[in-house]
């Protein structure tokens, strides 16, 4: 099956962290292939590391695995590595695929010991089909339920010993009684500029392209903390190297080939400085409501709020208050604008060492 099925190809933004249509082929060949050439989220893969090392020294099958963690930073690909790892098969199926309680029958009854289901977007899947998962993934046995009414019987089935591997971008949406029956759960984080740039040189090599130092670093900085994007963008920046230039990504080139595309230095598209222009030109900065500010850049408050808000907040653009959304002194800034005296300071967050992956508390952060 087509892994990437779920995804709709709606924003077709050169910083959406979401799959767009083009990203599908290429971005399997990008894949890093085993743990050592995943790059960046150190701790979730020292953590993984010793949970399955620990499994292959007893011979058995590791705990259950939760991978949450916004779009595009590894999951997909931490999956099948750690099928890699275990040198087991990995069946993929995803969430919205398992609608009926006999669709996960069929596909636990196939598999064979030490395999790796890999569930997509677990958050997503039919409350039937979930309650048939608890009793698998503790027991390793299903109840298949055959006929209806009175004359209903269960046929208790055995399964094989397996791995649970589910991913999840809103592990806040898993019901307890799922989530309690994962041993591990690793939290993905954005990663870091420095990573970034390691992720787009060795994506560079993949690629057969010539990619600078300097001009990787420029590309890392727009790459919103997501490797999915920083790929996409290394991909334009190399169609403009060839068709403009001899081929070769330098900074300049880097640099003129961002600016067509229209992602800033921090990785703003058009409509999230449209967004940032009419909070601060039309509504002095706030606060506004989200509907509001969606009509004023002629687009759906659901995009506005799902696409273009998450990272206006977290680059520190945009504050939530009660009352509405408000611009940050470093959003006036970002505009060429002085912000008002009362404005809060904002500018990109400094995250400190925050957990990364918790035995114990697979909350969202
Ligand atoms: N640590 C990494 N090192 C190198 N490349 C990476 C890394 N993480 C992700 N990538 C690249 O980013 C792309 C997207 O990653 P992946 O599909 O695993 O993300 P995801 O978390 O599953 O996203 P989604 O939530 O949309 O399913 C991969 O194809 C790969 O090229
Ligand atoms: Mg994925």
């Amino acid at each position: 099956m087509n892994l990437e099925s779920h995804a709709d190809f709606e924003d077709e933004s050169p910083v959406s962290p979401d799959l767009v249509a083009g990203d599908g082929d290429i971005e399997a060949s990008l894949r890093p292939k085993n743990l050592h050439d995943f790059i960046g989220q150190p701790r979730v893969r020292e953590q993984l590391q010793l949970v399955l090392t620990g499994a292959k020294m007893r011979g058995g099958t590791p705990d259950h695995i939760l991978l949450s963690g916004p779009p595009g930073l590894g999951k997909t690909s931490m999956a099948m590595i750690i099928a890699a790892e275990l040198g087991s098969s990995l069946r993929l199926t995803s969430g919205p695929a398992l609608e009926r309680a006999g669709d996960l029958a069929a596909m636990l009854s196939n598999l064979v010991e030490g395999d790796v289901l890999f569930i997509d977007e677990i958050h997503r899947i039919a409350r039937p089909a979930e309650e048939m998962l608890y009793l698998a993934m503790e027991d390793f046995r299903v109840d298949v339920v055959v006929g209806k009414g009175p004359g209903a019987t269960s046929i208790p089935l055995e399964v094989a010993p397996f791995t649970l591997v589910g991913a999840t971008t809103r592990s806040g949406a898993l019901t307890g009684p799922l989530r309690d029956r994962f041993g591990f759960t690793a939290h993905m984080d954005f990663y870091e500029p420095a990573e970034l740039e390691q992720i787009l040189m060795r994506s560079a090599g993949i690629l057969g392209v010539q990619l600078g130092a300097e001009a990787g670093a420029e590309i890392a900085g727009r790459s919103r903390g997501t490797p999915r994007i920083a790929n996409r963008l290394l991909r334009r920046v190399r169609d403009y190297a060839e068709v403009r230039a001899d081929g070769v990504i330098t900074r300049d080139i880097a640099h003129a080939a961002l600016a067509v595309y229209d992602v800033d230095q921090l990785g703003l598209d058009r409509l999230d400085r449209s967004v940032l222009s009419a909070l601060v030109r039309s509504f002095g900065g706030g606060p506004v409501g989200v509907s509001t500010l969606a009509v004023a850049v002629g687009e759906e408050p659901a995009t506005v709020e799902e696409v273009c808000e998450p990272f206006l907040v977290r680059a520190g653009m945009i504050a939530r208050t009660p009352r509405g959304r408000v611009a940050t002194a470093a959003a006036w800034t970002q505009l060429g604008l002085t912000p008002p005296p009362d404005a809060v300071a904002g500018g990109i967050e400094v995250r400190v060492n925050e957990p990364q992956a918790s035995l114990f508390d697979p909350e969202d952060p």
